[in-house]
């Protein structure tokens, strides 16, 4: 079969071995694909466009990444909010986080690894294990051999499941070695296929291969990323499709498995570049309102340093906001309660001492039904029962 074959094991289950990629006969590009592929690349180049204007792109990036890591996480039901992570970040000590508040901040973590080690090693297997080891260092899946690819034979499918009644088994561990050397040969090819086919070809074939006992979609998911700027087609990383992905949760699904059952890699295609035109658009609307409110408040207030450090850490104490200017702390609390008057930050404590104050406006942007767009009636949580999937393995 054109995407590959389900081999049955001595034990009696049926794994899927992946045919080497590129796929064979390649992807046919009709006219859709086409335009959804033009339309999809015109979008990622407004969004890297938009961030290239912008006075200091660094500090509306960070946003993004603490977002997509938390909407990443929440593909799993997990609770943490973007608040959370702040919060986390002001005091590791908050005592009401919820426990998977570390999940987002390794996501953080592997996400600026990854990127600061593309600048001497290209995308290839020894930097996915890498990141892999920062993703689950501590956290839910921790104890699943953070950084090794697996020694055993997974399987997806729903809670409970077993090998014979899994949804998806991936290639055993011999096979799943040669099309991960076979998947690294893929990485460097860019010439074969425009970009966004690049991408999602190389994705889909990740999860396919499911090489690691835990954290599979949260890497395959970095790694569009990476790719992209390593490509250079995102100077900075700014397309995150975790949104769409988590509120199209039943068709990605579908779309993965019939690329498998069927050889649909031209459906994924599509969903996929629907996917990148969609959350681009997002984020560039986004990122014009970020642009606005900035040039808005700076004209309410003096400290233009301090309004920048907010776009960056929108949680702050004095203290934090002392360190950061290199004042006295009197100064400082005289700075906040200058932005505080003018109704760009909020008091949210309610003590005399140990302030904590919330950059609101800024916050509120991030919080928009606009900034995640895709959340459709007819895929929520519960309409996912029927295709969620959950991994397992054995020991
Ligand atoms: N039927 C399926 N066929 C192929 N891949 C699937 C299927 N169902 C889920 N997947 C992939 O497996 C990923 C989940 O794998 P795993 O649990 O190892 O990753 P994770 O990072 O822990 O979870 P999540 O992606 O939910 O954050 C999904 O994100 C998806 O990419």
């Amino acid at each position: 079969m054109r995407a590959g074959q389900f081999i049955r094991q001595v034990e009696g289950y049926r794994a899927f071995v992946p045919a080497p990629l590129p796929p064979d006969p390649p992807p046919v590009l009709d006219a859709e694909t086409i335009n959804l592929m033009s339309r999809a690349d015109r979008a990622l180049g407004r969004l890297d466009g938009v961030t290239s204007i912008l006075p200091n792109p660094d500090l509306f990036v960070a946003m993004f990444v603490r977002q997509e890591a938390v909407l990443s996480s929440q593909i799993e039901g997990t609770q943490s909010t973007l608040e959370d992570v702040l919060q986390f970040e002001l005091d590791e000590k908050g005592a009401d986080l919820p426990k998977d508040v570390g999940e987002v901040v390794n996501y953080v973590n592997a996400m600026n690894f990854g990127l600061g080690r593309l600048k001497d090693l290209p995308l290839c297997l020894k930097l996915i294990r890498e990141i892999h080891e920062r993703l689950l260092r501590g956290v839910r899946g921790g104890e699943k051999t953070p950084g090794d690819f697996r020694r055993s034979q997974n399987w997806i499918g729903p809670a409970g499941c077993t090998l014979a009644t899994a949804a998806f088994v991936p290639p055993p561990v011999h096979q799943m070695h040669s099309a991960l050397d076979n998947l690294e040969k893929f990485l460097h090819d860019d010439e074969t296929f425009p970009v966004l086919i690049h991408c999602a070809l190389a994705h889909a074939q990740f999860e396919t291969i499911h090489p690691f006992i835990d954290g599979n979609g949260r890497v395959g998911r970095l790694l569009i990323t990476f790719l992209l700027c390593q490509r250079e087609i995102l100077h900075r990383p700014l397309l995150y499709l975790s949104s769409f992905l988590k509120a199209n949760r039943a068709e990605y699904y579908d779309r993965l498995t019939a690329i498998r059952q069927s050889g649909d890699w031209e459906g994924w295609i599509k969903f996929f570049l629907r996917g990148v035109f969609e959350v681009s658009q997002a984020a560039t609307e986004t990122a014009r309102k970020i642009l606005a409110l900035r040039e808005e408040h700076r004209q309410r207030v003096k400290h233009q340093a301090l309004l920048d450090y907010l776009f960056e850490q929108p949680l702050v104490s004095i203290h934090m906001v002392q360190q950061r200017l290199g004042c006295g702390f009197p100064t400082a609390g005289k700075y906040v309660e200058q932005f505080a008057e003018a109704g760009i930050l909020r008091e949210t404590t309610g003590f005399q001492r140990n302030r904590r104050y919330r950059y609101d406006p800024y916050l509120s942007l991030f919080e928009s039904p606009d900034f995640s767009p895709f959340t459709r009636p007819d895929v929520d949580e519960g309409d996912a029962q029927a295709t969620e999937t959950e991994a397992g393995h054995s020991t």
